[in-house]
């Protein structure tokens, strides 16, 4: 029997030369026709994501921003960052053409040559702050993960127009510029939520002085019952605000519990999801979600999520008006770059990262 083009990647050393270091991802896997999945693909059973037993159940929260200082509008934002920690928004403020030409962009970088892809990568970016990569961590995972991704640290406009791929480097910046606006809106009710009524400089760095956008790519799959595109995690921000395309495929969980909850497409809305920061700083009243998203068979998928966090210099902790009312803490205080430095020191595994800062 002639062999597949699976038989040819069933040597890691030679899928990894084509997918990682040639910078072909597994866009470039995709696009070659593959009728099986690789090996390196295949999730052990307990990770993958069988849709077929999928019950309808209780929707997500869908909140409308237009109104967001309404008491009863604030009231549902926080209710949903605590009982859910996930939830999505509409008539909220970032212009709609923003986020087609976010899109439009992601589809751009992801279309231009490996070789370009690749001068983005870890062996071959002249920054951290600027990453093409695929899978999460490729060599500490057990099983790879269906996907490439470009990531941008924000540091200045600055350094945008000098690092970031010309491609996308414009509409990513309005895409963060626009979407700061909104979460400034939903930090501002959260902490009233928990009686804290003022933002002051301090605190708006320690709740979101770095800001970070991915722009995710899922690639068609042959076999995406076996596979995953991102594995079970809870990010690691105090908020991310998430852009999807129609395709739909993120899941996420309510409470901890057995039950994976699709999170439909909703054109023109975002999802929004509380980070574990946010969850350490609130002394656990917002939840940090797992979630996850899988591959499709027969569309690409695209997403582009911004992550709002503390900066890595910064120590977080229940914020201290907390603990000042005699509340418990639950979480002790870290500095904010060994809690990203664990997570990106493992494979995804669920809510895990916390452990890191329970007391
Ligand atoms: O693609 C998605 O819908 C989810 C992506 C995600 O969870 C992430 O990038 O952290
Ligand atoms: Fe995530």
């Amino acid at each position: 029997m002639a062999p597949t083009l699976a038989d040819l990647f069933h040597d890691s050393s030679a899928l990894r030369e084509f997918v990682i270091n040639q910078g072909n991802g597994v866009k470039g896997l995709s696009e070659l026709g593959l009728t099986v999945l690789p090996k390196q693909y295949i999730q052990p059973l307990e990770e993958r994501t069988c849709i077929t037993n999928f019950v309808p159940q209780e929707p997500i929260p869908i909140i409308d921003m237009s109104k967001w200082e309404d008491p009863q509008v604030a009231k549902s934002i926080c209710d949903a960052a605590s009982k859910w920690g996930f939830f999505q928004i509409v008539n909220h403020d970032v212009p709609v053409q923003v986020l087609e030409n976010v899109k439009d962009a992601t589809y751009r970088f992801f279309g231009l040559p490996a070789e370009v892809k690749n001068k983005y990568s870890k062996e071959h970016s002249s920054s951290n702050n600027v990453r093409f990569s695929t899978s999460f961590i490729p060599h500490l995972e057990k099983a790879l993960e269906w996907k490439d991704k470009l990531s941008l640290s924000y540091v200045s406009e600055e350094e945008a127009y000098a690092l970031w791929p010309s491609v996308c480097r414009e509409q990513v910046l309005d895409y963060m510029k626009e979407s700061e606006v909104v979460i400034k809106q939903l930090l501002q009710v959260l902490m009233k939520g928990l009686n804290v009524n003022e933002i002051d400089d301090a605190k708006e760095s320690l709740l979101m002085g770095s800001m970070r956008t991915n722009l995710n790519y899922y690639p068609k799959c042959p076999n995406p019952e076996l596979t995953i595109g991102i594995g079970r995690h809870s990010d690691i921000s105090t908020l991310t605000i998430l852009l999807q395309d129609e395709i739909g495929g993120l899941f996420v969980k309510k409470n901890e519990g057995e039950n994976w909850i699709h999170v439909p497409p909703i054109k023109g809305s975002l999802v929004i999801n509380v980070g574990d920061a946010l969850e350490i700083m609130s002394n656990g009243r917002y939840r940090s979600v797992e979630h996850r998203a899988v591959a499709n068979r027969s569309n690409n998928r695209i997403s582009v999520p911004m992550f709002a966090s503390p900066r890595l210099v910064d120590m977080i902790g229940p914020l201290p008006e907390l603990i000042a009312t005699g509340e418990k803490p639950i979480y002790k205080q870290v500095l904010y770059s060994d809690y990203v430095k664990h997570f990106f020191g493992k494979a995804h595994d669920g809510k895990k990262t916390l452990e890191f800062a329970k007391l």
